[in-house]
């Protein structure tokens, strides 16, 4: 607990007009972004360090976090990307024998500011009942009417660059271990960990580029396929992103997971729009549509694609349960296979794992 004072107060304000207040559990300072809520009961490090939520202020509903400490294993990136962190309580003591850290030891190492003691169920319910909402947690301004004046000036999520912030720099090839006949180029708008360490499980080399990369240079390094990472911020302001694509689209087996199914959808025509308040957790079942399959899935997502606008061409995979929004996708013509939930499953139940081996069969030239 060293470096943390549990008596300094935090303020958060949304946009409507909403204040609460808890003690501050990490760094002190002042942090905006869209507010969002996460219904995890575990793998907050997972959450903490998913480059997907750069830009966001990411709020736990379930009431206890830290209690199984971090454990630097489960971390999906080499930092964390999210704006600010909100809970009911946050733990100081961890009980894990893999924990190498307490909760809030980790944000001063990292420079995190969160929150505990907020009333989590009441900003759950504003965000549930009125959508995504911008807004600042702060040490700094207490003051109510200060406070929702710089809710209000916050720069919407979809005029910020959040993509740039992430994404790698560097093309980097990864090898499995064992011998290995496939290898993907794996477009990192920003890519968590484990979609990697899944190809390489499943004996697929990666060769991880920047979003920048041209559709030309990826295919002159002949890759098997191309896989398109998850990402934070609204797919429709990507523009260049989607021209990329454009340019793979029918060349080579495309795989597009999260963001990079967004993308997916826009190059070959699609539209995307902003969900009331998105799918962020572990619980979210999908139906698959083309054996009535449930699986229970990890998700996060603001922004879903619309079914209709699809193209000639577009077979629907999945469907959530909950909302009945377009969950995956199908192009038997062009090989291109697209989910919106993460099958990764880091964190989450490991039910859809198997859309891995879907993809590895689409490489061998068959079915999915
Ligand atoms: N996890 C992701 O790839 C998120 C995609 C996109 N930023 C969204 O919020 O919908």
């Amino acid at each position: 607990m060293s470096g943390l004072s549990w008596k300094k107060k935090i303020s958060l304000a949304l946009e409507d007009g909403t204040v609460l207040r808890g003690m501050s559990a990490g760094v002190s300072g002042t942090v905006t972004g869209e507010f969002v809520f996460n219904t995890a009961m575990s793998g907050y490090e997972e959450v903490l360090t998913d480059p997907s939520y750069a830009g966001q202020i990411v709020t736990m509903t379930s009431p206890m976090i830290g209690n199984t400490g971090i454990t630097r294993e489960d971390a999906e990136s080499t930092g964390v990307h999210l704006s600010g962190f909100v809970a009911r309580e946050i733990v100081a003591l961890p009980s894990n024998h893999r924990s190498r850290l307490s909760l809030p030891d980790y944000f001063q190492e990292r420079g995190v500011v969160a929150a505990s003691g907020i009333d989590t169920r009441l900003l759950t319910l504003r965000l549930r009942d009125r959508g995504v909402l911008r807004g600042i947690l702060t040490t700094e301004e207490h003051d109510p009417v200060a406070l929702r004046k710089a809710a209000n000036e916050i720069l919407p999520i979809s005029e910020v660059d959040l993509v740039g912030r992430v994404a790698s720099r560097e093309r980097m090839t990864l090898f499995p271990e064992g011998p290995s006949s496939l290898r993907v180029v794996l477009i990192d708008y920003g890519a968590k960990a484990s979609i990697a360490r899944f190809l390489l499980g499943l004996g697929i080399g990666v060769t991880v580029v920047p979003p920048r990369t041209t559709a030309r240079q990826i295919l002159d390094d002949s890759p098997d396929g191309v896989i398109l990472s998850n990402g934070p911020g609204d797919p429709a302001s990507l523009d260049s992103e989607v021209e990329t694509i454009r340019g793979l689209v029918g060349r080579l087996p495309l795989f597009g997971i999260c963001l990079g199914h967004q993308l997916l959808a826009r190059a070959v025509g699609a539209r995307t729009f902003k969900l009331p308040f998105g799918h962020h957790g572990i619980n979210h079942p999908v139906l698959d549509l083309r054996d009535g399959r449930v699986l229970i899935t990890s998700q996060n997502h603001n922004y879903a694609v619309d079914p209709r606008s699809l193209p000639a061409g577009a077979i629907r995979t999945f469907e959530s349960l909950y909302d009945h929004s377009l969950e995956g996708l199908w192009f038997r013509e062009a090989r291109i296979y697209s989910v919106q939930f993460h099958p990764e499953s880091a964190p989450g139940p490991h039910d859809a794992r198997s859309v891995f081996s879907s993809f590895h069969s689409i490489l061998l030239g068959e079915d999915p």
